[in-house]
């Protein structure tokens, strides 16, 4: 209530009342169908999908930008650095071979940090426009729940203060950097990986702790421009989950190209000293004590889920010992109209994940089922060569007591491969025993990325290994080393 009395008289003069009045009632009285806390990919994905699904729509976003983690300090200024970084390493080192002369080559660090400025941003607003496009309603500002029904929104710049009702709620807040006890990120000397996708000049020495997916792609884009790069990872070998043998001929290859790796190895200390960085490490089985020097050192054990200042407390929402949002099958908290999705919640933390489960619970809401298959959900790493993945490896198979059949084949033995003079790394394929059904696709070389994708639609399709021996794949390109694999689980290639 506004207590005129009490208010200066210039104040009085100059206020318009009926304006005024209106607008407090509109910020303390916004209702939507669907309101998705998060503009991620999980959320902008889920708010695109109910808006064409007919909902009134609304994203609470508090960045300033739309994209989440992986639009603006994740996948995409990531893959940025790795393109970049590799198209002036094959420069330096790989045009001669080819025959192009190149004159002097030099790195020009501030505009190389533009580049993936400006892909970022371009992609960052796209997203903005698809919301109008699709009249998504963009509140800039942090949401907390008031209750189950009503959030509260404080804005940032540009945004507006509301509290807005909603039917029905999304919760995708995304994850955030785990923090490595005892070490302070500055993210100058000791960064995460967001320092790392910033850095001002190439450290001449970069220490990495985790051999995971960070690891390796910020790894890969440093050393390419000059760093002397060391990861030293607590496991006995890298790559997280990847399966054994591909991270073993990973390690093998990335290792060729200059990075050197500590593996077993805990850390247990980390301290700036001025422009240096001091880190202490033992041997995880014989408690060897190491000391190493770095100019800048990465944590990257992992990311965590993100629900600071949502206000989950005041609804009881039950998080578990990892801080995941608890849900059923059907994404729902213990309130069916609230529903949580991507990296806040279960399931691997990747970009794709989290827009499926967008997609499925916005159709959740409109129809009552959505599907999301989570034993096909592929993963990518983009070093050089390029690791991909989908569906169980030989690990998993042998735990699970599957009896499986391998197949592979090596890209130096593909014509396309052979052409491009990028000849590193095989495809191989899983496949049950008796039936020859594609269980799993593991492959590190040139555009694996690319080509996990028709992996992809063989799983969910159902197809044995012959089903893809025998589609025609055209020549000469890269996925003939695919089909061939394919042929090597029940019969012989015909190129190796
Ligand atoms: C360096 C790096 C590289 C990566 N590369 C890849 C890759 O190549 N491929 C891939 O698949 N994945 C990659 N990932 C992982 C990917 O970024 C995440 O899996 C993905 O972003 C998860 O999407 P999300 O929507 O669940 O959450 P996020 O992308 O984290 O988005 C959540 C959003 O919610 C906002 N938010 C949080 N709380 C509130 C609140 N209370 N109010 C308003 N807004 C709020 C946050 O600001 C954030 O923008 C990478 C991650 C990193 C760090
Ligand atoms: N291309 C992609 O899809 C992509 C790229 C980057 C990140 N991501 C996602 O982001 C998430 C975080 O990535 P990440 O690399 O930080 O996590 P990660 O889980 O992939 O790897 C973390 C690594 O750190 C190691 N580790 C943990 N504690 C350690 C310790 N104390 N000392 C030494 N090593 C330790 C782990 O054994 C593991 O190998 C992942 O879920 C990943 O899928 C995906």
């Amino acid at each position: 209530m506004l207590r005129t009395s009490v208010l200066p008289r210039q104040i009085v003069k100059n206020f318009n009342f009926k304006t005024q009045i209106r607008s407090l009632a509109d910020a303390a009285n916004k209702k939507h169908d669907v309101v998705i806390i998060g503009g991620g990919p999980g959320g902008y994905v889920a708010a695109i999908k109910a808006a064409q699904l007919g909902f009134d729509t609304a994203c609470i976003e508090k960045r300033g930008a739309l994209g989440g983690t992986c639009l603006n300090v994740g996948c995409i200024p990531s893959k940025a650095l790795l393109n970049n970084s590799h198209l002036y390493h094959q420069i330096l080192h790989d045009s001669k071979s080819r025959g192009i002369d190149v004159g002097d080559v030099s790195l020009n660090i501030a505009n190389f940090m533009k580049a993936k400025e400006t892909s970022v941003k371009q992609l960052t607003s796209g997203v903005e426009m698809l919301f109008k496009k699709n009249g998504v309603k963009y509140y800039k500002g942090s949401g907390s729940f008031v209750d189950e029904h009503n959030i509260k929104i404080d804005p940032i710049e540009g945004g507006e203060e509301a509290t807005v009702t909603a039917d029905k709620i999304i919760i995708a807040t995304g994850s955030e950097v785990t923090p490595f006890p005892g070490i302070t990120i500055d993210e100058e000397r000791i960064v995460s990986s967001t320092g790392a996708l910033s850095l001002k000049e190439v450290p001449k020495r970069l220490v990495i702790i985790g051999g995971g997916i960070i690891g390796l792609e910020m790894g890969s884009v440093w050393s390419r421009l000059g760093s002397e790069v060391t990861v030293i990872e607590f496991q006995n070998s890298i790559g997280a989950s990847m399966d054994g043998e591909i991270a073993k001929t990973t390690q093998k290859l990335l290792s060729k190209q200059g990075l050197k790796f500590n593996l077993g190895s805990k850390v247990t200390k980390g301290v700036r000293e001025g422009d240096v960085v001091k880190i202490a490490y033992e041997n995880v089985k014989t408690g060897e004590a190491s000391e190493i020097e770095a100019d800048v050192l990465l944590v990257a054990v992992g990311r965590r889920p993100y629900t600071e200042g949502l206000g989950l407390e005041k609804l009881e929402l039950d998080v578990d010992k990892k801080g995941r949002i608890v849900i059923d099958s059907e994404f729902k908290t213990k309130f069916p109209h609230i529903r949580v999705i991507g990296d806040v919640t279960f399931g691997p933390m990747l970009a794709h994940k989290a827009e499926e489960e967008g997609i499925a619970v916005a159709e959740y809401f409109k129809n009552g089922h959505g599907h999301v298959n989570y034993g096909n959900i592929p993963a990518v790493m983009y070093s050089h060569p390029e690791v991909a993945w989908v569906g169980q490896n030989e690990e998993e198979l042998k735990a699970a007591g599957i009896k499986y059949k391998i197949g592979k084949f090596p890209f130096i033995a593909n014509s396309r491969a052979k052409t491009n003079q990028d000849t590193d790394g095989f495809v191989k394929f899983i496949a049950d025993a008796q039936t020859q059904r594609v269980l799993g696709v593991h492959i590190i070389g040139p555009n694996a990325g690319e080509m996990i994708a028709e992996a992809g639609l063989a799983l969910e399709y159902g197809a044995s290994t012959e089903d893809i021996g025998r589609v025609c794949h055209a020549h000469p390109t890269l996925s003939e080393a695919f089909k061939e694999a394919a042929l090597s689980t029940f019969g012989k290639p015909i190129n190796f």
